[in-house]
């Protein structure tokens, strides 16, 4: 692992990391946030998933939320949001699909299949990493905002007893039925939409095991609303399989990053409480 940069902040130090990834075949940067109590003793983590167009340093840089996470003891990670360095077909001409669009999915589809595992690089490797070099425990929570959010929503629902807590921001809820998902699960994924459910929250809830209480904001001004980001499918599939949701509607807020700096605080409370701090 090669440090990038280390850089004070709440009392805690946010670091930046590029090390080689098995899952992804190349280089991956990611940062974490130490809160000062990791000085003295192993913390918890929550690990955010950022959004389309996004790489480690969006949470950092935007969300605001290194004061509350210093302040509850808690670490936080945040990986990159697709492999990077490759040349595939279509990897670089839309903002939506390949480079900064991995969607947290292992892609089936050749040439993508080679590299773009960011399910197996969010959901074991990096936490392996993490857990080994870092003064953390093995208590972790997920969140994420869009793309991040579904990527959050998906690897608590298939991974029981691995995350305390789940919320999200914004989040994807069904995208084997919107345009976004459509695009990148027919590229990673191919033409099969029956294969495509294994990594669609709707779907995931009706059969999960464990039932981890779900928090998700959602900004009433967002203009992926409707077309992309369907609420209301995830509060009916919470609602036919008995899914404990919170879905808060929150009047005026965008997609951006001033809707999650505003509620980011809330998000890493619920996810203290069910760390134990
Ligand atoms: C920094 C920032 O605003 O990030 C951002 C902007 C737009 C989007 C969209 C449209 C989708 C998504 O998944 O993430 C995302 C993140």
């Amino acid at each position: 692992m090669e440090l990038l940069s280390s850089t004070k902040v709440s009392g805690g130090w946010l670091k930046r990391y590029r090390h080689e990834s098995l899952s992804v075949k190349g280089d991956m940067v990611f940062a974490i946030f130490l809160p000062p109590q990791a000085e003295s003793a192993s913390v918890p983590v929550m690990y955010w998933l950022s959004g389309l167009t996004c790489t480690d340093e969006n949470f950092s840089q935007k969300a605001g939320g290194f004061k509350k996470a210093a302040e509850l003891g808690l670490a936080i990670v945040m990986p990159d949001t697709s492999p990077r360095g490759t040349d595939y077909p279509g990897e670089h001409e839309s903002y939506d699909f390949g480079s900064g669009a991995g969607f947290y999915v292992n892609a089936t589809v050749a040439p993508y299949s080679n590299t773009y595992h960011m399910y197996d690089y969010v959901v074991k490797e990096l936490p392996t990493l993490v857990e080994e070099h870092f003064p953390v425990t093995d208590k972790r929570s997920i969140s994420g905002h869009s793309m991040g959010g579904h990527g959050a929503l998906i690897c608590a629902l298939k991974n029981p007893g691995r995350y305390q807590s789940v919320s999200a921001f914004a989040p994807i809820t069904n995208p084997t039925q919107c345009p976004w998902g459509e695009k990148a699960f027919t590229g990673y994924l191919g033409d099969d939409r029956e294969a495509w459910k294994a990594w669609d929250t709707c779907e995931l809830i009706a059969t999960a095991t464990e039932r981890l209480p779900l928090l998700v904001d959602q900004g009433e001004a967002d203009n992926f609303l409707e077309e992309q980001l369907k609420p209301e499918a995830l509060e009916q599939a919470c609602e036919k399989a008995g899914h404990e949701l919170t879905l808060r509607r929150q009047s005026g807020y965008d997609h951006s990053y001033f809707f999650i700096s505003s509620f980011v605080d809330d998000h890493l409370v619920h996810h203290a409480k069910a760390l134990g701090l």
